[in-house]
């Protein structure tokens, strides 16, 4: 199942949707605040706990969360942002519901707590944080106070994962119906600790209305091999090398087999043939020239083009020539920056057939250096280049131009080193060989590719991540 996420404005719609159907807003929020105190006595030291409310729903949330914590005889000192007399809708109702104490928010309010609850600003946030707000939030930090975020650490703009000023570091996150981007994009997801998404009555039918863009990428294992198929079924990959770099083909073109591609061909300038044939015993080795025969076999259903080609004319020839087939194809590395003193020339040929996989150096030499978070340039750079876009970084996002995204969540660090772009690059070839549609083939292959990861653990080289794709445990 897709793990939607949902923009902020969405997830008002969710709100509003379920209360239109008779669900009261109050008891969203009793939810909500419930949800939190219970993660709080789950993590939370057994201390006193400072619970900060904004002026928003989101203080609201904090509210219920005081009441329910204090009836389980929790300590609590109940801090807010702004005047009570000011308190709107749910959020009055649950603030005129907590009968203890309310002091104004001061950097004292964390007096004597050993943890706390921040409900501050949640989806409302409008601008950084200042002020006090800023002050407390920072003091958490220098005092190291165990933190749990309600929706979103305050401070962390929901959309973008953007932070506004400032944002504690929290232990936990609770966060309602769906996740938001904010939760899984930079530098927000590292404020965040472990989220939690509490399910607080809104019905997942208001999906069908709201009909989400964004998605958290999934690893979805290519079909299993049929009994009765036979190896040109399970798709062929052309992986297109240059003369230096062989390695970076080889380890595309491997991981392409390891995915289940029935066959894969690297194509090579003729002075690197004899040692390519010495050492990949089970990939087909052909001459790279002339190239428009090498394209003329229709069997070679997916093309890989990029890794170790070399940044020159004729990659940029090569790159047009394979996108001229109408064939699946992955774009990395020089076939991207061949084309960087024209990347029109490269936007026009390309369709959504096409998967760009650039890093953040490689985007800058097609769309220039833009602001935003990384959701935002993968779907401005997929709009204006017509392909799906694949920006690789600690949070890839995959855009595709009629604005569909990705993001992939849980790829770890240990991902970022020399061959894990070649690696990935020939996974999502293989899965086209198959026939998996490009976005499809591109998040999913993120994911895999992040799993394989995983699975290779601390220390691991890309090399490693081939072992990764035969254990069982990956297909599962
Ligand atoms: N029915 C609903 O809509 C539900 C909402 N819930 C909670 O409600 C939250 C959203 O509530 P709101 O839309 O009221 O928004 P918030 O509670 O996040 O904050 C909105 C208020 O903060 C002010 N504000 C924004 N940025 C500020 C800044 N930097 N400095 C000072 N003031 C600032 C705004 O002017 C507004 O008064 C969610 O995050 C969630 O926690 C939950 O209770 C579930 C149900
Ligand atoms: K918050």
């Amino acid at each position: 199942m897709a793990q939607e996420l949902l923009t902020v404005a969405e997830m008002a719609r969710a709100d509003a949707l379920t209360i239109a159907s008779g669900f009261a807003g109050e008891h969203l929020m009793e939810a909500a605040g419930w949800a939190v105190a219970r993660q709080a006595t789950r993590i939370l030291p057994r201390r006193r706990v400072a619970i900060l409310c904004g002026p928003g729903n989101n203080g609201g949330d904090g509210f219920v969360a005081a009441r329910l914590l204090a009836r389980r005889g929790w300590p609590v000192r109940v801090a807010l942002l702004g005047e009570r007399g000011q308190l709107r809708g749910d959020a009055a109702l649950m603030a005129a519901r907590w009968t203890g104490p309310v002091e104004t928010l001061s950097l004292r309010s964390l007096d004597g707590c050993g943890g706390v609850i921040d409900a501050l600003f949640g989806a409302g946030l409008s601008r950084p944080l200042n002020g006090i707000a800023r002050d407390v939030i920072e003091e958490i930090g220098r005092r190291r106070l165990p933190t749990i975020a309600i929706d979103v650490p305050s401070g962390v703009d929901g959309d973008s994962g953007e932070i506004l000023g400032a944002a504690a570091d929290c232990l936990a996150t609770v966060t309602f119906f769906r996740k938001k981007p904010g939760h899984c994009l930079l530098p927000g997801r590292l404020k965040c600790g472990v989220i939690t998404v509490a399910d607080i009555g809104i019905p997942d039918s208001v999906l069908t209305e709201i009909a989400p863009k964004t998605a958290e990428a999934m690893a979805v294992p290519p079909p299993a091999p049929k009994v009765d198929g036979h190896k040109y079924r399970r798709g062929h990959v052309l992986v297109v090398a240059g003369g230096s770099m062989t390695g970076a083909a080889r380890l595309a073109a491997l991981a392409a087999r390891r995915i289940g591609a029935g066959l894969a061909t690297i194509a090579a300038p003729a002075e690197t043939l004899a040692s390519l044939r010495a050492t990949e015993p089970g990939t087909l080795i052909t001459a790279l020239e002339p190239f428009e025969l090498l394209l003329s076999d229709p069997r070679r259903n997916a093309i890989v083009i990029g890794p170790g080609a070399g940044r020159s004319a004729e990659t940029a020839d090569r790159t047009l020539a394979v996108l001229a087939t109408g064939r699946a194809a992955v774009l990395d590395a020089d076939s991207l920056t061949s084309f960087r003193d024209a990347p029109n020339r490269l936007f026009a040929a390309l369709s959504p057939l096409a998967v760009l996989t650039p890093h953040d150096g490689e985007y800058t030499s097609l769309f220039g250096s833009i602001e935003g978070s990384r959701l935002a340039r993968a779907r401005m750079a997929a709009a204006r280049s017509g392909a799906v876009m694949l920006l690789k970084g600690p949070d890839t996002v995959i855009a595709h131009p009629d604005g569909r995204t990705r993001i992939v969540t849980d790829a770890p660090p240990d991902l970022a080193t020399a061959g894990s772009g070649d690696v990935l690059a020939g996974i999502i070839g293989g899965l086209l060989a198959q026939g998996l549609p490009p976005f499809e083939a591109a998040a999913s292959g993120a994911a895999l590719h992040g799993r394989a990861g995983r699975l290779a653990g601390r220390g691991m080289i890309a090399e490693d991540m081939m072992e990764s794709l035969r254990i069982p445990s990956f297909f599962a």
